[in-house]
């Protein structure tokens, strides 16, 4: 439907445009009454049916391909009762063919080939064949507006939904690196970040260590109080992550109830100590209020150290460290290496 009605906005600039330059040739030709009409129809009428038509029907965007189509078709019936007037002719059929290749590619400009000789097949047919090629220079001035104002406003067009596929683009990358109940960072996307922090700590770019949480018995949260309690839990502990976190930090959803953060750019002491806040902020939440229920956390820490393999050695240790403060009762803080 928007194909359509950003098709007629274009239709209705260039055959009311492009009237005035068949019409100034017309002028100097013994075009009879019906032709005369024809034109009117063709440069006034016939864009506002063109968009009804095709907004009526069962698949608007193949009826608008008819469309341009019929345009084109027209086009060449003007060019035989223009007498091939060299000018005029040229323009039309021009920016018509630009039309079709600008709306369906090759594929609907070759189609409106075929279409326009249908149409001086037919022009032919009805008017006979008589050749006047020659331009005058009012018949030249008249193709002016119709060449500058209709490219300008198809260009305009195109730029404005190359613009709006490019801000598209960009919104589908970012929802694609995103988990949709926290709008954290998902695994996938983390994966790739931590590939790029492990290179630059082996670069000698600066220390960072990789934190693993997982919430301690969040199961019988759900089992207790239901799936969106236990969804509010895991949106509220993102909420505190990220306030305990500074930007430089990448926080992500790895599973479930499982979250991964890279503190980047801290030592050994500084992580360690930026973790004990959070472990402990948790634990003291419990008497507080219902913002995780009762939930506590287990943490790994690993800070960056030279004998890591890659990343996944990383996320190894992390996860034994972190299960390491589950197994010693969970609520605290493991330091892995
Ligand atoms: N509400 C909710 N629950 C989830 C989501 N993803 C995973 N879970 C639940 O998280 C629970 C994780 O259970 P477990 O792996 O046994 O972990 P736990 O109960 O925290 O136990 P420990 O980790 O051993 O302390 C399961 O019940 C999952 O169904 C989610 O997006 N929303």
């Amino acid at each position: 439907m928007r194909f359509v009605r950003r098709i007629h906005r274009l239709r209705t600039l260039g055959l009311g445009v492009g009237f005035l330059c068949v019409a100034t040739t017309m002028a100097g030709l013994d075009a009879s009454p019906a032709l005369w009409v024809l034109l009117l129809l063709n440069g006034y009428a016939w864009p506002h049916l063109a968009c009804q038509w095709a907004l009526r029907s069962r698949s608007p965007f193949a009826a608008e391909y008819r469309n341009l189509l019929i345009d084109i078709g027209l086009a060449g019936f003007w060019v035989v009762a223009m007498r091939g007037n060299i000018m005029p002719s040229t323009v039309i059929i021009a920016m018509m063919c630009m039309n079709n290749i600008a709306s369906g590619g090759v594929r609907l400009f070759l189609y409106g080939l075929v279409s326009a000789l249908a149409g001086m097949l037919a022009g032919a047919a009805l008017l006979g064949v008589r050749l006047a090629p020659q331009t005058s220079i009012a018949e030249a001035l008249s193709c002016l507006p119709l060449l500058f104002l209709y490219t300008l406003v198809l260009g305009k067009s195109t730029y404005d939904i190359a613009k709006k596929l490019a801000r598209q683009s960009r919104e589908f990358e970012a929802i694609s690196q995103r988990d949709g109940l926290t709008g954290l960072y998902n695994r996938r996307h983390f994966e790739s970040l931590l590939k790029q922090v492990l290179d630059d700590c082996r670069r000698g770019g600066h220390g960072a260590s990789l934190l693993l949480l997982d919430l301690d018995f969040f199961k019988h949260i759900n089992d207790t109080h239901g799936h969106q309690v236990g969804d509010t839990v895991l949106r509220n502990f993102s909420r505190l992550l990220e306030n305990h976190l500074r930007q430089e930090d990448i926080i992500a959803r790895y599973g479930g109830e499982e979250f991964v953060i890279i503190i980047n750019r801290v030592d050994e002491a500084g992580a360690l100590a930026l973790t004990r806040r959070i472990v402990e902020r948790v634990r003291a939440l419990q008497t507080v209020d219902n913002t995780l229920w009762g939930c506590t956390v287990s943490a790994g820490l690993v800070p960056y150290a030279a004998h890591l393999d890659d990343d996944y050695d990383w996320v190894r240790r992390a996860d034994h460290a972190m299960y390491q403060s589950k197994n010693a009762g969970r609520n605290r803080l493991t330091l892995g290496r």
